[in-house]
């Protein structure tokens, strides 16, 4: 496993291999999994999907400041350099890139990449500027590494919608594969930042995929379910913790992040064969939790 800590060397790392796996039947495809470090299970699930679809596979780790917020966790996002490149080995990646800020963002920048409609609801109206760090950063980091395919969980749904309209506009030669949510045993999204949560905080934060999952059921199988009636359930199940203090329970259009229309109800959009996102982010502490259901109103629940 190489590891690259500036461009030029990613580049050539990555090059060189392209270039040693040249006419192996799809073998010089890279692949490639954009994260902020810290690796879990979730990032493991998308590298091993990278692993099994491409023949190169590329990781980056990189805290990138321009998506976080002033007051936000930079300073104090968690690291690990070490067991990240442990679980990097693990699942066969072939170049990790680990550029500093100063080998990102060496000069004053000009440029920022800012994707509208999509990125208007949500974390996008939350955390205001989050989704221009994002685009700015995936579009350097997709400069650098020439995907083939980019693998992104779904946890971070919205993050999934917004990079796929970019890829969409800007002609950009990727393919965006969405990955499933890894979870622990009792329903809790992994997250980097779930290692803030103390043991009454952990145990509370369950009640997020308890009411998505409760919630679900009630889309799938209540004919009398509006989009506002499934909001009030979920809503009232969080209120219930005594610590937890809601920033956004919504269910919105899949992947446009639309309102629903109220009046038309499930049953219409079940006919239209509609994709729905109920998504939630829920501060315990200073802790902020994201986590969703998306679901294809047609058929069984379709956990992208
Ligand atoms: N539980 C999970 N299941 C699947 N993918 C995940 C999961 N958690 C994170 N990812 C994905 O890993 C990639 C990198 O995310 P990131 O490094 O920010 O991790 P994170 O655990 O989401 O961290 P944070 O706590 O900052 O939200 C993203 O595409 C993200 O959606
Ligand atoms: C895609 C990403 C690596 C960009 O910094 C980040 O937003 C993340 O970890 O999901
Ligand atoms: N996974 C999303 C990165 C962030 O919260 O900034």
């Amino acid at each position: 496993m190489k590891i690259a800590r500036t461009i030029a060397e990613a580049r050539a790392f990555i090059a060189e291999l392209r270039e040693q796996r040249r006419g192996k039947d799809a073998g010089n495809l890279v692949g490639f999994v954009p994260t902020m470090g810290y690796l879990h299970e979730g990032h493991a699930s998308l590298l091993r999907r990278s692993r099994q679809e491409s023949g190169i596979s590329v990781l980056s780790i990189f805290v990138n400041p321009i998506q976080f917020g002033p007051g936000e966790d930079l300073e104090r996002y968690p690291r690990s350099e070490e067991a990240d490149l442990k679980l990097a080995e693990r699942e066969g990646v072939d170049v990790v890139f680990l550029p500093s800020v100063q080998e990102m963002y060496p000069e004053e920048r000009k440029t920022t990449v800012t994707v509208t409609g999509v990125t208007e609801r949500l974390c996008g109206a939350s955390r205001p500027g989050h989704f221009d760090g994002v685009a700015t950063v995936v579009s350097k980091l997709f400069n650098i590494v020439k995907p083939d395919k980019a693998f992104f969980g779904a946890k971070d749904a919205q993050q999934v919608a917004v990079l796929q309209k970019m890829v969409n506009d800007l002609d950009m030669d990727v393919e965006i594969v969405p990955c499933p949510i890894v979870r622990e045993e009792d329903g809790l999204a992994l997250s980097s930042r779930n290692v803030y949560l103390s043991e009454e905080q952990r145990r509370e934060a369950l009640v997020l995929s308890r009411s998505l999952r409760e919630a679900s059921v009630r889309i799938e199988n209540d004919p009398n379910a509006t989009p506002r009636r499934i909001v009030e359930d979920v809503t009232r199940a969080i209120q219930a913790s005594p610590i937890a203090e809601i920033d956004y329970v919504e269910m919105l259009s899949f992947p446009d992040l639309e309102p629903l229309d109220e009046e038309l109800g499930l049953t219409n959009l079940r006919k239209a064969g509609g994709s729905v996102i109920l998504a939630l982010a829920v501060k315990f502490g200073s802790t902020r939790l994201i986590d969703n259901a998306i679901m294809k109103l047609k058929e069984a629940p379709l956990h992208v």
